[in-house]
C-alpha cells in the first residue's frame, strides 16, 4: 500500500477533511490498484455517485501510476466512459495501468469494477499525463504549499516508497 502523497489531497489525503481518502496499493508492472467506497457524500443523482467525481477517483489512480515511473506529472486529458450508474454503498475497485511513454507523455488507462475486482467494468478512462519538473507546482501553485508538502517529517518514506521502479 503507498502512503498518500500529499496530505491535503483531496484524492487520497488523511488531513483532508472531505475528500475521496482513496487507498492505493501497486500491481503487477506500471499499475495500481485503488478503492473508492461510495458514500451519501458522493451523489449527483439521488443515490447515485456523481460522474465527476468517479473521474476524480480514476484520475487520482491514473496519476499515482504516473508517478510511479518516477516523474510527477499532471494530467493534460482525460476521457471517461459511464458503463453503468454506481449506487451509494458500493466499492468502486480502480485499477489504472501505464501503456505507453513517449518522451513526456504516458498513456493510461483506468477502469472502475463494482461488486469486486472482477465485477464487471462501470467506468472507464483514457489518458495522457505530461510529465513535469517541481517548478511547475512552485510556479503555478502556491510555493509556502510545496514548501509545507517537502517539510512533512514523512516527505523522505513518502518519496522511497513511490521509488519502486516497475
Ligand atoms: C513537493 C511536492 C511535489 C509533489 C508532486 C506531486 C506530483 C503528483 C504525484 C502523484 C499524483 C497522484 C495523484 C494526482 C492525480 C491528479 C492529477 C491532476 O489532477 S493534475 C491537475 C490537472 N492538470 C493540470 O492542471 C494540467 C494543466 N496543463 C498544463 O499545465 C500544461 O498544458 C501541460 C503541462 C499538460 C502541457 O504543457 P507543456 O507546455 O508542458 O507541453 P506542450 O508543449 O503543450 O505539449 C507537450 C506534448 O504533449 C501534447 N499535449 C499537451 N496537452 C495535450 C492534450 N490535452 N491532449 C493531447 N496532447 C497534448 C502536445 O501536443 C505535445 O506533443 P508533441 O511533443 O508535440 O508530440
Amino acid at each position: 500500500m503507498l502512503p498518500s502523497h500529499y496530505r491535503r489531497c483531496y484524492g487520497c489525503g488523511p488531513d483532508h477533511g472531505a475528500g475521496l481518502r482513496m487507498r492505493l496499493t501497486v500491481g503487477q508492472q506500471a499499475s495500481i490498484h485503488a478503492q473508492l467506497e461510495v458514500t451519501d457524500d458522493h451523489q449527483g443523482a439521488p443515490g447515485l455517485a456523481h460522474g465527476g467525481l468517479l473521474a476524480c477517483a480514476l484520475d487520482e489512480a491514473l496519476g499515482t501510476v504516473a508517478w510511479l515511473l518516477g516523474t510527477p506529472a499532471v494530467t493534460a486529458r482525460l476521457e471517461t466512459e459511464y458503463l453503468t450508474p454506481v449506487p451509494v454503498g458500493s466499492v468502486l475497485h480502480i485499477h489504472a495501468r501505464c501503456t505507453g511513454v513517449t518522451g513526456r507523455k504516458i498513456s493510461l488507462v483506468a477502469e472502475g469494477r463494482r461488486n469486486g475486482p472482477t465485477g464487471s467494468p462501470a467506468v472507464r478512462a483514457t489518458a495522457l499525463f505530461l510529465a513535469v519538473d517541481l517548478e511547475h507546482f512552485t510556479t503555478h501553485g502556491r510555493v509556502h504549499d510545496v514548501a509545507q508538502a517537502m517539510a512533512d517529517p514523512d516527505f523522505d518514506t513518502i518519496r522511497r516508497a513511490f521509488g519502486i521502479n516497475p
